[in-house]
């Protein structure tokens, strides 16, 4: 889409204050329109319809808010609004509307390559609207061209012990490059509030860019001495990424890339790593500040983490049972999990009640491109076992696989084996839905976060005569 458009006054005056001049200046040329230019466009209009919503529905309640609910992790509470993902209990999730399988038929691809590229999910996300190849294109550029670390971020990661688990590495890292924040330099230059979005876009842009490159360095350091190649500018950010690991030269895994950063990338807003950014966020810390707590909840057991433990758990059965257990060992091995009080890692969630559809997508993937791997097969196995010992245990509310029952899989068929640095690549994917809703709660003016707690000596006398 060429961007030769008739602005309004208001969008004219947004498009200034959030545009570096460069990209200002190329907004009356042929170049495909750019997210930024785009976005500009988008903001009005938003801000407006988010007025109209509160005028005509901001005194209605979404229903009762029970004991059990403040005891019980907020489970179904609404509280929060969060645009790139809405996820629905039955069905999974949908980006902007969107099912993954949608995502896979409408996003660009590569050429040659059939994976949607995660940079028009990144546009999706952000506007709602399906990119053009060129727009793309241009993304992945934009994002090479951002993409190199400075010289102290990388002094840090390499004076971090290998033994330092690379999730903490990686926070490390990401909350170092607050250093370079144009939010925060503009915060203390004393920015108005309604050009937030503005630098908050720029940093959200360097902070994807960039991840590869943090993500390389602690592979690099804590796994091997491979060299670390520079970023090819003319090729894809998961090429890069791929390239980085040393896995440039498998198109498979380029394309597995493509798929799995996809799919990690949202999961509506009140996950741990979604909500964290989204709280830091609203203290106006700037996005690399935000996203680095994102990545300490990430890299819980219970979140993000679980496709470690996944592995793990997948080489201890192994190790103990074989290379092709019968269906009963491995029930008395699942058995044996629950026993121990121990969780089942990839099973179970505190908000789907179905088969993830990121499994899914991640299980047809391997369909196609390894249907005879052994540990695929044990982990199909594993399916046809582990929701029936689950319900009988009968604790669990959602006795089906989530996304992190399959990732692990994947990259061990093509040789990343070293499962401790599977959370990183599951946190490059969460940067993306993590600022794509930064950018929105600056541009609408979303206010501090800060909801109510009692204590339980409170909540006795709040119902002490009722
Ligand atoms: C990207 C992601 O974050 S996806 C989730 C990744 N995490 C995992 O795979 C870890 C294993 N799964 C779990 O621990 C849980 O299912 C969670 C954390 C994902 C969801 O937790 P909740 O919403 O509290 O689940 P739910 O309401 O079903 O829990 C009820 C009980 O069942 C237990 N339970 C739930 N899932 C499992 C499981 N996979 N294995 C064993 N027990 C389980 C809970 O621990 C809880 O036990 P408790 O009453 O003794 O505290
Ligand atoms: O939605 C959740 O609570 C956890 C999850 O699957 C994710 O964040 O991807």
């Amino acid at each position: 889409m060429a961007s030769l458009r008739v602005l309004s006054r208001s969008q004219l005056r947004i498009a200034r204050v959030g545009l570096p001049h460069t990209a200002f200046r190329c907004y009356a040329t042929s170049k495909p329109q750019t997210l930024k230019e785009r976005l500009a466009e988008l903001i009005p209009k938003e801000i407006d319809n988010v007025k109209a919503i509160r005028a005509e529905h901001g005194k209605k309640a979404f229903g009762q808010v029970t004991v059990d609910q403040v005891y019980g992790g907020m489970r179904g509470l609404p509280a929060l609004l969060w645009d790139g993902s809405v996820l629905d209990a039955e069905e999974g999730i949908r980006f902007r509307g969107k099912t993954i399988p949608e995502c896979q038929a409408e996003l660009p691809k590569a050429p040659g390559g059939s994976e949607p590229l995660p940079e028009g999910l990144f546009w999706l996300l952000v506007t709602g609207e399906v990119p053009t190849d060129a727009q793309v294109k241009a993304l992945s550029q934009e994002w090479a061209h951002r993409a190199a670390l400075p010289e102290f971020v990388e002094e840090i990661i390499d004076r971090c012990p290998p033994s330092l688990h690379p999730m903490s590495q990686f926070s490390i890292a990401v909350t170092a490059l607050n250093h370079e924040s144009a939010f925060a330099k503009a915060y203390q230059e004393g920015i108005s509030k309604k050009d937030y979005w503005g630098p908050v876009f720029e940093d959200c842009m360097d902070l994807i860019a960039k991840l590869p490159n943090i993500a390389g360095r602690i592979y690099r350091n804590v796994f091997g001495s491979g060299k670390l190649p520079a970023i090819d500018t003319s090729k894809d950010y998961s090429y890069n990424l791929a390239n980085l690991l040393g896995f440039g030269d498998k198109e498979a895994f380029v394309e597995l890339l493509r798929l799995y950063i996809t799919i990690h990338s949202d999961h509506e807003g009140g996950n741990v790593s979604a909500h964290t950014g989204k709280l830091v966020g609203s203290a106006l810390s700037d996005p690399f500040l935000a996203f680095g707590a994102s990545l300490n909840g990430l890299a819980g057991p219970l979140h993000g983490l679980a496709n470690q433990e996944v592995l793990l758990w997948l080489m201890k059965m192994k190790s103990k049972l074989g290379d092709a257990p019968t269906d009963e060992a491995v029930r008395g091995y699942i058995w044996d999990t629950l026993n121990g009080g121990q969780v089942v890692p990839g099973y179970g969630h505190a908000v789907l009640r179905k088969t993830d559809p990121r499994y899914t997508a991640q299980r047809e993937f391997a369909l196609k491109h390894l249907p005879n791997d052994s540990l695929f097969k044990l982990v199909g196995q594993i399916y046809n076992i582990a929701p029936e010992v689950l319900l009988e245990a009968g604790k669990a509310k959602n006795p089906w696989p989530n996304v992190d029952a399959h990732s692990g899989v994947l990259l061990t068929y093509y040789g990343l084996t070293q499962m401790q640095f599977y959370t990183v690549l599951f946190g490059v994917s969460r940067a993306f839905g993590v600022a794509a809703q930064l950018i929105w709660d600056r541009a609408l003016g979303a206010p501090l976060e800060r909801p109510k707690s009692y204590s339980s000596e409170a909540i006795k006398k709040m119902f002490a005569n009722k």
